[in-house]
């Protein structure tokens, strides 16, 4: 710990994102101040966001999703992947936290990447649907079915994990099982969009697939504490100052105008 305040001050780190700070030493240090939510409280957080804060779910799912794709272009910049083109592979679950992984795949897109996106159950909406026509509007290519692990490997950089987030709960349902038992087959690193897919909010999963980045919305989860992979980010930088002293969040300062924080 000393000698991380010495090489890795805080909130300092995370103006100047330092890539040399190990994501689970730092969070350890953060780990004192910043809350790490339960299930509940994360929904309640959610529903009061839109009921009593007068937001709507597609202005903070842009913001959400905005917050992933530059956390992504931060940790994985084009000019650091190993492959000719810097291809990403998308896949997006059933709810919101699907939807992010759209609003991220179209920022992404926007940035220089190469998105390919898997959307295998799609909810009839006009938000998914909107979000979806913005996307083949962007010209990116949707897959139909999930590829082998061993073609994810040879043909993407990186996957987007926007399966479930915060209501996940109990047995994973097809098509979702067969998804993310490739997913753990997989050596491409795996970036996961608030929960990584498949863990228990609350407990995590030990057997369960074990991303190299997780970017946490609004504020981590518990099973946060269970990551151990190289990068973690806070994003969402939209939490109103009364929802933050109700629910004692005690969110480090996001770096000036930044939408994302290293932790
Ligand atoms: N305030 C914030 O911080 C903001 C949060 N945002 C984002 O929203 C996310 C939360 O979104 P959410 O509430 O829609 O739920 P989410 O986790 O995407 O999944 C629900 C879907 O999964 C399914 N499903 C569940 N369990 C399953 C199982 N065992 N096996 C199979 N399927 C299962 C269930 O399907 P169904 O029960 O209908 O079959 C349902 O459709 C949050 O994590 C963050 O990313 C931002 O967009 C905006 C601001
Ligand atoms: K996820």
């Amino acid at each position: 710990q000393a000698v991380l305040s010495q090489t890795c001050p805080l909130p300092a780190a995370a103006n100047n994102h330092k890539k040399d700070c190990s994501s689970s030493r730092a969070v350890s240090t953060m780990a004192q101040t910043i809350k790490y939510l339960g299930q509940e409280e994360a929904q309640h957080i959610d529903e009061e966001l839109f009921s009593e804060y007068g937001f709507s779910v597609d202005q903070l799912m842009e913001l959400a999703g905005l917050s992933c794709a530059t956390a992504v272009a931060r940790a994985y910049p084009i000019s650091s992947l190993v492959k000719a083109k810097p291809s990403l592979l998308v896949i997006c679950g059933p709810g919101n936290n699907g939807g992010d992984g759209l609003v991220c795949a179209r920022h992404l897109k926007l940035f220089g990447y190469e998105p390919t996106i898997l959307y295998p159950k799609r909810p009839n909406k006009p938000l998914f649907q909107g979000l979806t026509i913005q996307c083949q509007k962007m010209e990116i290519p949707f897959l139909t079915e999930m590829p082998e692990a061993k073609l994810i490997d040879e043909a993407y950089n990186l996957v987007i994990d926007a399966i479930f987030g915060f209501s996940f709960k109990g047995a994973v349902r097809e098509p979702f099982g067969s998804i993310l038992d490739v997913l753990k087959k997989t050596t491409s690193p795996i970036a996961s969009i608030d929960i990584p897919s498949g863990w228990d909010v609350e407990q995590g999963s030990a057997d369960g697939m074990q991303p190299d980045m997780l970017i946490s919305l609004t504020a981590p989860k518990k099973s946060a504490s269970m990551f151990r992979g190289r990068y973690h980010f806070l994003g969402g930088r939209f939490v109103p100052p009364g929802i933050e002293r109700k629910y004692q969040l005690n969110l480090p300062p996001y770096p000036d105008q930044d939408c994302v924080l290293q932790l």
